[in-house]
């Protein structure tokens, strides 16, 4: 029997229709990717292999001088390219401009024209931004009004103090409303009530949806803002977590500390009776008695604590203490609340 050629397409009408099952959205690339990133600057090696991501929230850089903090805020501003490796931002190229709208800068220096009023300064650089008179009016006043500048804003920068700077240069970086910040050494030099207000004005701006990364020489000061928290060392990142996880991943990492001290096979007998010790090696003398030793200590905080009692107690003379391992040296300094250097 022929049949037409309805009847050949039609659906059976006794079946529902099924719609087709939605599209599995894409995941959306991170905020912020280095993948595999080296930078150097003629024979100096500036960053050294860094893989970071990030996705939202506010995330401390802490690094020592010299560390690759700058360098690195630096990249992901789209200011320096790599020598090895890829930034992106949303998967885009860091120096492509479509990924400098989605981020803000604030530099470390201080570069204003101090004769300007703080609100001018703001919509030149708006202006140079590429906005219209009127657009960039309305901006200017949209991100004083932010930073809390909106009453101070007509007074001269070069009457200002170090916080409203800062406060001036968070503006500027807010006009285009980028979804990611780079604060580079916000709170260096500023009092301890100044520092309080911005760190609560870094609060208000995550609360309101923005990805904050801030650098700085101090994790006291940034663990009172989050508890995400990158510590770089020598150009490489040392840790990534939150402080907890850094402290246990310490806890975890036994430690190579050279000591050069008088009295190496008495120190070294005494270190080995302790449980903290895996390890000594005698290293040949050095001068008048004094010798290297290399010790592997189970837990570098513990480690130290038990050697500073020994040499009070066995009034030791050490002339050198020096941990071999650089990232856990780095990530010791800040925990023990120091500035990444032991
Ligand atoms: N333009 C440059 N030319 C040559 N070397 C540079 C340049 N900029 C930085 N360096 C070197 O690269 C390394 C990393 O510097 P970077 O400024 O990124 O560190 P940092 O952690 O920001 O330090 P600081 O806290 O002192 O600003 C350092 O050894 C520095 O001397």
């Amino acid at each position: 029997m022929m049949r037409t050629e309805s009847e050949l397409v039609a659906p059976p009408r006794t079946h529902a229709v099924v719609p087709p099952p939605p599209p599995v959205p894409a995941a959306r690339p991170p905020l912020l990717l280095f993948e595999q990133v080296s930078k150097w600057y003629g024979t100096v090696l500036a960053l050294n292999q860094v893989t970071l991501e990030l996705t939202g929230g506010i995330t401390g850089l802490v690094g020592a001088n010299g560390a690759g903090k700058s360098t690195l805020l630096r990249m992901a501003n789209g200011q320096l390219k790599p020598t090895l490796g890829r930034v992106s931002v949303r998967g885009i190229d860091s120096w492509d401009w479509r990924a400098r709208r989605l981020v803000g800068y604030c530099p470390d220096i201080d570069a204003f024209y101090e004769d300007l009023s703080g609100r001018r300064f703001v919509w030149v650089m708006a202006r140079l931004c590429g906005y219209t008179r009127s657009e960039s009016t309305r901006r200017t006043e949209a991100v004083l009004g932010r930073v809390g500048m909106t009453d101070r804003a007509d007074r001269k920068l070069r009457g200002y103090s170090k916080g409203m700077r800062q406060r001036i240069k968070l503006a500027q970086a807010l006009l285009h409303d980028p979804e990611l910040l780079i604060l580079d050494e916000p709170l260096s030099g500023i009092d301890p009530i100044g520092r309080q207000e911005l760190l609560e004005l870094f609060q208000a701006l995550a609360a309101q949806g923005k990805c904050l990364l801030i650098s700085s020489h101090e994790l006291e000061a940034l663990e009172k803002l989050t508890n995400h928290v990158v510590i770089m060392a020598r150009g490489r990142v040392a840790a990534v977590g939150t402080l907890q996880q850094i402290r246990d991943l310490l806890d975890d990492h036994p430690l190579s500390v050279r000591i050069d001290v008088d009295r190496p096979r008495e120190v070294a007998r005494l270190l080995l009776e302790t449980p903290e010790v895996l390890a000594v090696d005698v290293e040949p003398k050095l001068a008048d008695g004094v010798a290297a030793l290399v010790v592997k200590a189970r837990n570098p905080k513990r480690f130290f604590e038990l050697f500073g009692r020994l040499a009070v107690e066995h009034r030791l003379e050490v002339q050198r203490l020096e941990p071999l391992d650089e990232s856990a040296h780095a990530i010791l300094g800040y925990l023990l609340g120091g500035s990444g250097k032991t």
